[in-house]
């Protein structure tokens, strides 16, 4: 991947981790960013990490641009990797199609830094023959200001390509380059299993951190019902993974995910969503929740609490757009 060219696209806490990473590996001209509100900050001062895991005062300086549509002018040509890193609270479909002067058919690797389920349909179906990525990320970071990002001491990616069946050369290769830029990484033949392990914390506990303002540990200690009700909503979540046919998530599953949030009590953590929710700004309510509650559906699967918990939170977010 060395002489080869990568476009990220939405350089906030996870774009920034990861330009950095591939910072090591290939050329920095070779990488172009595209930034949005930190724009003038990453142009003047490039990005800075101060991370637990890696050190403090780390710096890249990738070629910032205002567009993919920049992007593509002043690269010449298409990129060999396109990252998104956005949140997926916009529409997803426009995200893809905003991508393709940046894309060459059939060859350019598109890699999904993102939360949620089912975040890979619409470039899958934007981009039939290019190959898709499918990244899961475990990571604690956040832009503190604009183009610097602390990261604490939390990190591990899990890739495959989207779908399981398509070759893993391509996700091979960029787990390669990740993870000789230091990142820890797993390649996996099926990442769908990742995906909803996360997305058993996900999409039960980011919605409870946006409605309740709580971190995990407080919400656990809020009531004596509580601990059921969020094991209730995981081992629905679960149920919907095992009728999509994902392999390898059963209620023993739950219980070691949900250890992790008892384990949190008496405070915890507070997930991205609850940060979204204080700032009034969209969340990705699609993407961690939405989707899941609708495979459901199509599965038949009965998730009654899954469902009330995705309309309280919809109507949050609804609530921003008009207050
Ligand atoms: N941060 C974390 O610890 C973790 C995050 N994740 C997931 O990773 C993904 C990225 O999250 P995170 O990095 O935290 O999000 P951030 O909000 O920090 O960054 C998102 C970035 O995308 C930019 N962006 C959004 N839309 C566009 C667009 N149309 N064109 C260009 N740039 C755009 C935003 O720009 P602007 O500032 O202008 O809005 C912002 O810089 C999410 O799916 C999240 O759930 C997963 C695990 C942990
Ligand atoms: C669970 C956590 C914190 C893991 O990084 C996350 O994905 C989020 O807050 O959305």
């Amino acid at each position: 991947m060395g002489d080869q060219s990568c476009l990220v696209v939405g350089c906030g806490a996870v774009g920034i981790l990861y330009t950095y990473i591939l910072s090591h590996h290939l050329k920095q001209s070779n990488i172009y960013a595209v930034c949005r509100s930190n724009h003038a900050a990453a142009s003047e001062n490039g990005f800075r990490i101060d991370s637990e895991a890696w050190g403090q005062g780390l710096t890249c300086k990738p070629v910032v641009v205002g567009s993919v549509g920049e992007a593509a002018e002043k690269h010449g040509r298409a990129f060999d990797y396109i990252l998104v890193c956005t949140k997926s609270s916009a529409d997803p479909s426009q995200m893809a199609a905003m991508l393709a002067p940046a894309v060459a058919m059939g060859s350019t690797r598109i890699a999904l830094f993102q939360n949620g389920i089912a975040v890979e349909d619409c470039y899958a179906r934007a981009y039939p023959t290019n190959p898709i990525i499918s990244v899961v990320v475990y990571v604690k970071a956040t832009e503190v200001a604009k183009a610097v990002v602390e990261h604490n001491n939390v990190e591990q990616l899990h890739l495959g390509s989207y779908p399981s069946s398509a070759p893993s050369t391509p996700a091979r290769e960029l787990g390669d380059a990740l993870a000789s830029g230091g990142a820890s990484v797993t390649v996996h033949d099926d990442v769908q299993t990742e995906r909803w392990s996360k997305a058993l914390i996900n999409s039960v506990w980011n919605p409870l951190s946006a409605l309740t303002r709580l971190g995990d540990g407080a919400f656990l200690m809020s009531d004596d019902g509580a601990e059921e009700a969020a094991r209730v909503m995981m081992r629905e979540t679960a149920a919907i993974a095992r009728a999509c046919g994902v392999a390898g998530i059963d209620d023993e599953l739950v219980e070691r995910q949900l250890a992790r949030n008892v384990a949190r009590k008496p405070v915890g953590q507070k997930m991205s969503m609850y940060f979204d929710a204080v700032a009034g700004r969209p969340m990705e309510v699609d993407a961690i929740i939405g989707n899941v509650v609708q495979l459901g559906e199509q599965h038949k699967v009965p998730t009654p609490s899954l469902k009330l918990l995705y309309l309280l939170v919809k109507a949050l977010n609804n609530s921003f757009a008009v207050s």
